[in-house]
C-alpha cells in the first residue's frame, strides 16, 4: 500500500512520507524500549533491599520518554502533511487528467462517479498517511519489540510469543478475506441503492405524469432491501471475524500468562520480571487487536486507489508533438468509420463543408448525425479515415487550437451556477464588459436580464435551473457569439419553444451562423431548405446529398423524408383548431 501511495506522490512528498514512516517506526520502537525498561526497573523495585538502585532506570525511562515525544511530534505532523499533500496531488492529477480525457469519456453515466472519486475516494486515500499510518506501524512494531524484549529477558517466553505470531497472522488473513468479499457485495448494493434513489428523485415528474410512482417506489424499495441484506450479511461475516481475531490475540496473551505462571511457580523466572513481561504483552495486545479494523480501512483505501488509478490509466487523446495549424474554416470527413462499441455507427462516411457554407445533416433517429459532430470536435478518435478541420487532421491539432475554432451549440444546454454575465463570459474570458453586453443583446439575453432583479448579475442556479429551456439556449448562444469562432456545430432544438423564445432563439442563431461554416443537425424544415447542402444519413452512411431542390427532384429517401415531415406539419396545423393569430404562430413552431 505504501508503495502504491508513493506512486501517487511527487519526489518531495515521497521523501516526507518516508520520513513520517521512519519517525513513526522509531517512535513505536522507543515506546517498546520504554516498556522494556520496566523489566529491570520492576526487578530492582520489587527485589526488596535497595530501591535507590532504581534511579538510573528511572532516568533512562525519562530519557526514552523525552526522545519518544521529540520523535513522535514531527512524524505525526509529517504524516498529516503527507495526507494533505496526497489529497492535493490527487485532486490536481484528477483535474489535469479529466481535462485531457476524450470528451466522449464523460458520456455514458460517468459524471456521477467523478463526484465520488473527488470526495469519498480521495478522502479514503489521504486517511492512510494522515490517520492509519501511526496505528498500523504501532500494531506491527510494538509486538515485534515485545518479542525481542522477551527473547532477551526470558527466551522461553520469547519463543512462546514468537510461536503465536503465525497463528495470529493466519487468522488475520482469513477473516480479512471473508470480510473483503462481504464488503464488495455491500459496496455494490450501496452504489445501486444510491443510483436508484437519485433516479427516483430526478424522474419524479415522469413517474407522476404516468402514474408510475408505485413502480418507482418498488424499485427503490428493492434496492434498499438488497442493500440492507448485503449490510446484514457483511455484519454477520465481519463481526465473528473481528471477534475471532480479538479472541486469538487474547488467547495468545492468556497462553503467555499461563506459561509465565508455570515458570514462576517452578522458580525459573522471578516474579518482577514476569510482571514486567506481562505488562509488555498486555500493552502489545491492544494495538494488535485493532489490526483487523485497520486492515478493513486499509482495504477500503486500496479500493479507492484502484478506482482512481483506473482514471489515471485511461489514455487521454494523444496530442501531437509538433501540432499543425488550421489553415481555413473548412470541415471534411474522409471515409470515416467509427462506433462506440464493437459495431460501427458511421461506415465509410465522407462529407465536405467548404468555408462559409451551411451543411444540414438530416436523417432518421440513430442514423449517426450527433456522432458526426462529435467526431469533428474530437470527442473520440475515428477507427478509420480522417477528420479534417481547416485542412488539418484533428489528431495533428493541439486540443486548444481545435477548440478555439469551433463553437458547439448542442441541445442539452448546461449553465454554471454563476451569474448570467459569468455564463456568457465563458465564451471568451478576456472579453470586455461592452463585448459581453453586445453578445447578450444580439442573443436577446438583455430581455431576460431586464426581468431579473439583478439584471445580468443575477445567478442562474445549478445547471441554469432558474431559467426556462429557451432562455438557457439564448444564454448559450450569447456565449457562442462572444467566442466568435469561425466554425459552428449546431444541434437544433427539437423541443418546442414558446413563441417568444423561438423567435429570439432563431434570431440569435441567425446572428451566430451568418458568414460562418455551419454543420447543423437540422430539425426545422426552414433550416434544411436554407442550407447550401443537405446530407441525408441512413444507417451511418450518406444515403444521398445535394441541395434541397436537387434532392426533391431525385425522389429518393430525402424526398420521402421531406414529404413525411410536411405531412406531419400539415397534420399538426389542422389538428389544433386555433384563432387566426395563433394559427400564424403554429406555422412557425411546428416542424
Ligand atoms: N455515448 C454513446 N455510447 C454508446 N452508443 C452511443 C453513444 N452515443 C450514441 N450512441 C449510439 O450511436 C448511434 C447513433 O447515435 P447518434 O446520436 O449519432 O444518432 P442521431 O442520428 O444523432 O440520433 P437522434 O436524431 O435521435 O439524436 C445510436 O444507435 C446510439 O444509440
Amino acid at each position: 500500500m505504501i508503495r502504491r501511495l508513493s506512486e501517487l506522490l511527487d519526489r518531495e512528498e515521497r521523501g516526507r512520507l518516508r520520513r513520517a514512516l521512519l519517525g513513526t517506526a522509531v517512535s513505536a520502537a522507543l515506546q517498546g524500549a520504554a516498556f522494556a525498561l520496566l523489566v529491570p526497573l520492576l526487578r530492582v523495585l520489587l527485589d526488596g533491599g535497595r530501591p535507590e538502585r532504581a534511579w538510573p532506570w528511572v532516568a533512562a525511562l525519562a530519557a526514552v520518554a523525552v526522545a519518544h515525544a521529540v520523535v513522535t511530534y514531527p512524524s505525526v505532523v509529517a504524516a498529516r502533511n503527507t495526507g494533505y499533500a496526497l489529497s492535493r496531488s490527487l485532486h490536481d492529477r484528477l483535474g489535469s487528467r479529466l481535462v485531457r480525457l476524450p470528451l466522449g469519456w464523460f458520456s455514458g453515466g460517468r459524471v456521477g462517479t467523478v463526484g465520488r472519486l473527488v470526495t469519498y475516494d480521495v478522502m479514503n486515500v489521504m486517511s492512510v498517511p494522515a490517520h492509519l499510518l501511526e496505528p498500523l506501524v504501532r500494531a506491527t512494531v510494538t509486538p515485534v519489540c515485545m518479542v525481542l524484549v522477551m527473547l532477551v529477558a526470558d527466551p522461553r517466553l520469547g519463543l512462546a510469543a514468537l510461536a503465536c505470531a503465525p497463528v495470529i497472522v493466519l487468522v488475520h488473513r482469513v477473516t480479512g478475506r471473508l470480510v473483503q468479499r462481504a464488503e464488495h457485495a455491500a459496496d455494490a448494493a450501496a452504489a445501486e441503492a444510491g443510483a436508484r434513489v437519485v433516479e427516483f428523485a430526478r424522474e419524479q415528474p415522469v413517474l407522476r405524469a404516468y402514474g408510475r410512482t408505485a413502480r418507482g417506489v418498488r424499485e427503490v424499495d428493492d434496492a434498499l432491501v438488497a442493500q440492507r441484506r448485503a449490510g446484514r450479511r457483511m455484519i454477520r461475516v465481519a463481526l465473528p471475524g473481528l471477534a475471532g481475531f480479538a479472541l486469538t490475540v487474547q488467547a495468545a496473551f492468556v497462553l503467555l500468562l499461563l506459561l509465565g505462571t508455570h515458570l514462576a511457580v517452578g522458580g525459573t523466572v522471578d516474579a518482577p520480571a514476569l510482571l514486567a513481561l506481562l505488562v509488555l504483552a498486555a500493552r502489545s495486545a491492544e494495538p494488535l487487536s485493532s489490526a483487523a479494523e485497520l486492515g478493513a480501512a486499509l482495504r477500503m483505501a486500496g479500493n479507492s486507489v484502484d478506482r482512481l488509478q483506473k482514471v489515471f490509466d485511461t489514455p487521454p487523446l494523444p496530442e501531437p508533438d509538433t501540432p499543425e495549424r488550421i489553415r481555413d474554416s473548412s470541415v471534411r470527413l474522409e471515409r470515416v468509420s467509427f462506433g462506440y462499441g464493437d459495431e460501427p455507427v458511421l461506415r465509410d462516411f465522407s462529407l465536405t463543408v467548404p468555408p462559409g457554407t451551411t451543411t444540414a445533416l438530416v436523417g432518421p433517429s440513430g442514423s449517426g448525425k450527433t456522432t458526426v459532430t462529435r467526431l469533428v470536435a474530437r470527442f473520440f478518435d475515428v477507427w478509420e479515415g480522417t477528420v479534417r478541420v481547416g485542412g488539418a487532421d484533428v489528431r495533428r491539432l493541439a486540443q486548444q487550437e481545435l477548440m478555439s475554432r469551433l463553437t458547439l451549440v448542442f441541445q442539452d444546454v448546461h449553465l454554471f451556477d454563476g451569474t448570467l454575465e459569468e455564463n456568457i463570459r465563458l465564451g471568451r474570458p478576456g472579453a470586455g464588459e461592452a463585448e459581453v453586453r453586445e453578445a447578450a443583446r444580439r442573443a436577446r439575453v438583455d430581455e431576460i436580464a431586464a426581468r431579473l432583479p439583478d439584471g445580468l448579475r443575477t445567478r442562474v442556479g445549478e445547471g441554469g435551473a432558474l431559467l426556462s429551456g429557451g432562455e438557457r439556449q439564448r444564454v448559450s448562444i450569447a456565449r457562442a457569439l462572444l467566442k466568435d469562432a469561425p466554425i459552428v456545430l449546431l444541434d437544433e432544438a427539437t423541443a418546442s419553444l414558446d413563441t417568444e423564445n423561438e423567435a429570439a432563439v432563431l434570431e440569435a442563431l441567425e446572428a451566430l451562423t451568418a458568414d460562418r461554416t455551419v454543420l447543423v443537425i437540422a430539425h426545422r424544415l426552414e433550416t434544411v431548405r436554407g442550407a447550401d447542402r443537405i446530407v441525408f444519413l441512413r444507417g451511418g452512411r450518406v444515403a444521398e446529398s445535394g441541395s434541397h431542390d436537387e434532392l426533391l427532384a431525385r425522389k429518393g429517401p430525402y424526398a420521402a423524408f421531406w414529404s413525411e415531415r410536411e405531412r406531419a406539419r400539415g397534420w399538426r396545423m389542422r389538428a389544433v383548431p386555433q384563432s387566426e393569430d395563433e394559427r400564424g404562430r403554429s406555422c412557425t413552431t411546428s416542424s
